[in-house]
Formats: structure tokens, C-alpha cells, sequence
């Protein structure tokens, strides 16, 4: 059965076109694995929150998530594949193991609700990896790297975490990201540093400069992402951040 790719394209603040994407022109400065040609499709989620666009191959009641290259993603972006095993009482998932090296020694774990509609974020950390993976529901992830030395800088993606086709996802410090949740949805992460105020970095998630095309224009944010700072302060607070750590300054 072939692969399918989703994708969204909003045409301007607050609507959803369907115009077919072609992620190659998208900023990334490395080979795009593969390119998604996206056809029109009927939104699946609750009118307003999205406009879902699948291949023409989906059935019903199968995953619509695209398989996702390491390779396609900013540097260090780590997915790694979980498998569900069903039975007449449920579903059984293994999230975390030591040997699976997801690249985050977890200190913290948190379990996270959101109500339709949610956008968390964007935000950034200097310190810590983040290891997350949804439980219920679908999570559309917003990344863009700005590490000012990575390969993949300026590298935007967006991918989506569906618990119905479980993966976990290993983001590192640099990679700025947003989660958006176009139905209620449960997600745990770990992170490897105990949380910090300080290292909440982030800026407005319509940030022109992210490169980010969200299925909305209107999500709910919270009042500290609703007040969010632009996509330049939010680089000049990463790096004056990064290069304190790395010169010994105390966390
Ligand atoms: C992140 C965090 C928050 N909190 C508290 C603070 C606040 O009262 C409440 C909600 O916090 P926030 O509004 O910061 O939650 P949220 O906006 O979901 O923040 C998260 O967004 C995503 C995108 C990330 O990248 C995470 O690292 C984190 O920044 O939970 C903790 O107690 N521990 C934590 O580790």
C-alpha cells in the first residue's frame, strides 16, 4: 500500500486553500526526500478547525499519516516508530525504551490536555531535548531550527503526530516548535532538564519568518503565546541563552 502524505496550505489568515504544496520550495537547504503532491479531500476534523488534504488512497478507518524520512527533517529530529498492539480489550504501546538512544535523557515527565483548536507554542529551549508522543487525538508540529551553526538552519517543517499511528519525536535545543490540535488530544513528553522559566523562549506562532503554514489563522493560545515577541527577539534571546551556557554560566 503506497505512502500518503498530508499537507495544508492557508491562503491567507484564517482560511485554508487547497492548493497543491510542493514542500522542495519550502526553505530547507537540503535534498527533500520526497514531494508531496496533495489533492483536495474533506475535512474529517470539526468545520473550521482545518482543512484536511490526503492522498487519494485512503480508506477508511486507516492512518492518514505519512511515513516520515529522519533524513526530511531538521537536523537531529528524531522519530522513532511505536507499535500498537491491539486486542478485544484495546490497544497496548510501548512509548519508551532505554535502548531505543532517543537522543533525551528524561529527567521530567508531563501529560498534557488540549481542547480543540490549541496552538502551544512557539517556543524554544536552549537547554533541554523534548520526547514526546500523542496518546489520543492528532498533533500538528510546527518545527523551524534556528541553531546558528546547524546544517538545516532555517529548515521549516510540518508534521503530524496522529495517535491512532503512534510515533514518538525527539526534539532537540534550537528547534523551535509549536503544537497545534485540530481535535482534543493527550500528549506526553519528557524533557531532559527539569523545567526552567528561563529557557521558555518564543515568539508569536505566526511569525512570518517560521515559515510555518498552520491549518488555522485563529488558534487558542494562551496569554504568554498570545503575547508572544517577534521571531528576532526570540533568535537574539536563543543566542545571548546558548552562548551564556556554553561560556559556564550558571542555568
Ligand atoms: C512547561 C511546564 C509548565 N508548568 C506549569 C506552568 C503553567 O502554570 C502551566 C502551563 O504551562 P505553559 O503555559 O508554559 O504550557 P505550554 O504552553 O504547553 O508550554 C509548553 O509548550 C510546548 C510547545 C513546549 O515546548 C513545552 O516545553 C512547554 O514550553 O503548567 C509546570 O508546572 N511544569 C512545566 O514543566
Amino acid at each position: 500500500m503506497g505512502r500518503r502524505m498530508t499537507g495544508w496550505n492557508r491562503g491567507h489568515r484564517g482560511s485554508v486553500s487547497c492548493t497543491p504544496i510542493d514542500f522542495s520550495s519550502r526553505s530547507c537547504r537540503f535534498p527533500r526526500a520526497s514531494r508531496a503532491v496533495i489533492e483536495r479531500q474533506p475535512c474529517r476534523f470539526p468545520a473550521g478547525a482545518c482543512s484536511l488534504l490526503v492522498f487519494p488512497e485512503c480508506r477508511a478507518g486507516e492512518s492518514t499519516v505519512p511515513m516520515i524520512s529522519n533524513e526530511d527533517l531538521p537536523d537531529g529530529i528524531r522519530i522513532q516508530p511505536l507499535t500498537p498492539h491491539a486486542d478485544d480489550r484495546g490497544v497496548f504501546t510501548e512509548i519508551f525504551r532505554e535502548e531505543w538512544s532517543i537522543g533525551c535523557a528524561a529527567v521530567q515527565w508531563n501529560a498534557v490536555h488540549s481542547v480543540a483548536g490549541v496552538l502551544r507554542g512557539v517556543h524554544v529551549h536552549a537547554t533541554h531535548h523534548d520526547y514526546l508522543v500523542v496518546l489520543s487525538g492528532v498533533m500538528v508540529l510546527g518545527l523551524h531550527d534556528i541553531r546558528p551553526s546547524s546544517p538545516t538552519r532555517g529548515c521549516s517543517r510540518l508534521l503530524t503526530l496522529e495517535a491512532a499511528a503512534p510515533r514518538a519525536i525527539t526534539i532537540p535545543p534550537g528547534i523551535c516548535h509549536g503544537f497545534y490540535f485540530p481535535v482534543a488530544s493527550l500528549h506526553v513528553y519528557a524533557v531532559s532538564a527539569y523545567w526552567n522559566p528561563q529557557d521558555e523562549l518564543g515568539c508569536r506562532f505566526d511569525c512570518q519568518e517560521l515559515e510555518l503554514a498552520w491549518p488555522t489563522g485563529s488558534p487558542r493560545l494562551s496569554a504568554r503565546d498570545r503575547m508572544a515577541g517577534s521571531y528576532l527577539q526570540m533568535c537574539e534571546a536563543y543566542r545571548a541563552r546558548h552562548d551564556a551556557l556554553a561560556s559556564g554560566a550558571s542555568r
